[in-house]
């Protein structure tokens, strides 16, 4: 498989490259040259699969360049209950991605049983994993600079640390992260891992990740390489979940399923996007979104609006404190006909913090009709009920992030159809509201217990790339 650019200017790369290097060289995101699809024989195949098999069914397609024998091993290590143990639901960690029947045609996909106890680490395990791979092949190291709002910093620092040749400059919004998610980060020790607070929001931390990985002469020398959904790896391995999602939530491959995905930089229902590109029945895709409602906006309107960083709301789901989603351009080059002009023309526009209009295009029509996608917001008051809700109806406490999710999920379910809420996060990452709404701390996996109060090592940083730049060629060396 060959990757492209959605902007159109940069040489096709195979998997292996795009893996290490993130970000292509025109500022675009890496894309297939073509979805690879699967039949329905292929899905008749697929079904009763278990996790293993699934993701070597899927990114074998995608990871073409990697020896199938060691890229199955490198799964096989990957999505092991040990892994994926942290259920606090009781559900069976070696489905690595359980269902959790709410009520009939209504389920939650658990896919934040991992180390960090959230859904980044379903792709995250495999990165650190294929990095390690693809690095001791060449002897090269590698510099991740990544952005966070909470969770994909964690989560890429416990899966890189004490890797050889790896060291994480992870930026963060400084003072917008859950207690939790905070000293999850800054209590980590290891020499090779930097956390940098930034004074700014997430956006500002991601448009810094781009703007370095842009300086292809600095990019080059310190070999920068990213975690985020920026990086088409992350996005294609969050792709395996909704297969075994939609195969537990179903009986037969003649059903369609929805699914509702909380969302921010759009990564993850990206990722559903592409599932469904390939050939999965997914009838609606349901962007969920917190008051950071730009996303919703779009999927309403045909109006991309992205905000300034003052009109960024700090919220009590901080990880989708997001105004400007990454990987929508993914979805843009798709319904743009992968005209990769327009979307070098609308990124234009995008990165001078001016919307772009689609609503009268002819292309606003086929969101939903094409490509499935619905959408809702919610906010605080919202995320409070949905919790209290989820606790009495059916006995199961979420998260702030889910209960976005499954607010507008039960707004937009439909008769027979079934709804699956990604889980993307445990209720122990954001104990401050799950207290407010439940009255009660929310259960903490073993070892976790005296996070907030283990010594924190970061950087405070103003948001200016020259001394990113400075702060990495410093330490990467
Ligand atoms: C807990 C949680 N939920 C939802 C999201 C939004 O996901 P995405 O950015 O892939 O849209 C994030 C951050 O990515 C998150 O950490
Ligand atoms: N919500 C994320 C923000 C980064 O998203 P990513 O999927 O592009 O890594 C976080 O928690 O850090």
């Amino acid at each position: 498989m060959h990757y492209l650019s959605t902007r159109g200017q940069a040489p096709q790369k195979r998997f292996t490259e795009i893996l290490l290097g993130g970000l292509m060289e025109d500022g675009g995101l890496a894309m297939p040259v073509q979805y690879p699809t699967f039949s329905r024989a292929d899905l008749d195949a697929m079904r009763g699969m278990d996790y293993r098999q699934l993701a070597f069914a899927i990114l074998s397609r995608f990871a073409d360049d990697i020896p199938a024998d060691d890229l199955k091993a490198l799964i096989d290590r990957t999505y092991t209950a040990d892994v994926y143990r942290n259920t606090v639901s009781g559900s069976d960690a070696r489905d690595i991605t359980p269902l959790y029947t709410l009520e009939s045609d209504l389920h939650l996909l658990e896919l934040s049983n991992g180390p960090t106890l959230a859904f980044k680490d379903m792709a995250m395990q495999l990165l650190g994993n294929l990095f390690e791979y693809a690095l001791a092949k060449t002897g090269a190291e590698l510099n991740i600079f990544g952005a966070t709002s909470g969770d994909t910093g964690s989560s890429a620092e416990y899966a890189m640390r004490g890797k050889r040749g790896i060291r994480v400059f992870m930026l963060s919004p400084h003072q917008k992260m859950s207690r939790f998610q905070t000293a999850q980060m800054f209590s980590l020790q290891d020499p090779n891992i930097f956390n940098i607070a930034v004074r700014g929001v997430f956006d500002d931390c991601q448009d810094m990740v781009k703007a370095v990985s842009n300086d292809l002469d600095f990019k080059a020398r310190y070999r920068i390489g990213t975690v985020n959904s920026i990086n088409w790896a992350r996005v294609s391995a969050q792709v395996v979940y909704y297969f075994k999602g939609y195969f537990a939530a179903t009986k037969s491959n003649d059903e369609q399923v929805s699914f509702t995905v909380p969302s921010g930089n759009f990564g993850n229902v990206c990722a559903g996007h592409i599932a469904r590109m390939m050939g999965l029945p997914i009838r609606h895709l349901v962007v969920a979104t917190n008051e950071n409602d730009v996303l919703d906006e779009f999927f309403r309107t045909g109006v991309y609006r992205p905000r300034a960083t003052a009109e960024t709301l700090h919220t009590t789901s901080p990880s989708m404190d997001i105004s400007k989603a990454s990987n929508f351009e993914r979805f843009i080059y798709d319904l743009t006909g992968r005209d990769a002009d327009r979307v070098r023309a609308l990124w234009g526009e995008v990165d001078r913090g001016r919307p772009f209009d689609l609503s009268d295009s002819g292309l606003f029509g086929k969101v939903a009709s094409d490509y499935g996608f619905q959408s809702g917001s919610s906010n605080h008051a919202h995320r409070l009920a949905t919790m209290r809700l989820a606790q009495a109806r059916w006995g199961r406490a979420i998260d702030t992030h889910t209960a976005d999710g499954l607010k507008v999920a039960l707004e937009r379910r439909e008769a027979g159809v079934p709804m699956v809420v990604l889980e993307t996060a445990l209720p122990a990452k954001f104990s401050e509201t799950v207290v407010e709404a439940l009255g009660r701390e929310p259960v903490r996996p073993a070892g976790m217990e005296n996070l907030e109060s283990l010594p924190q090592r970061f950087e405070v940083m103003d948001a200016d790339v020259a001394a990113m730049k400075a702060f990495i060629a410093q330490h990467a060396d």
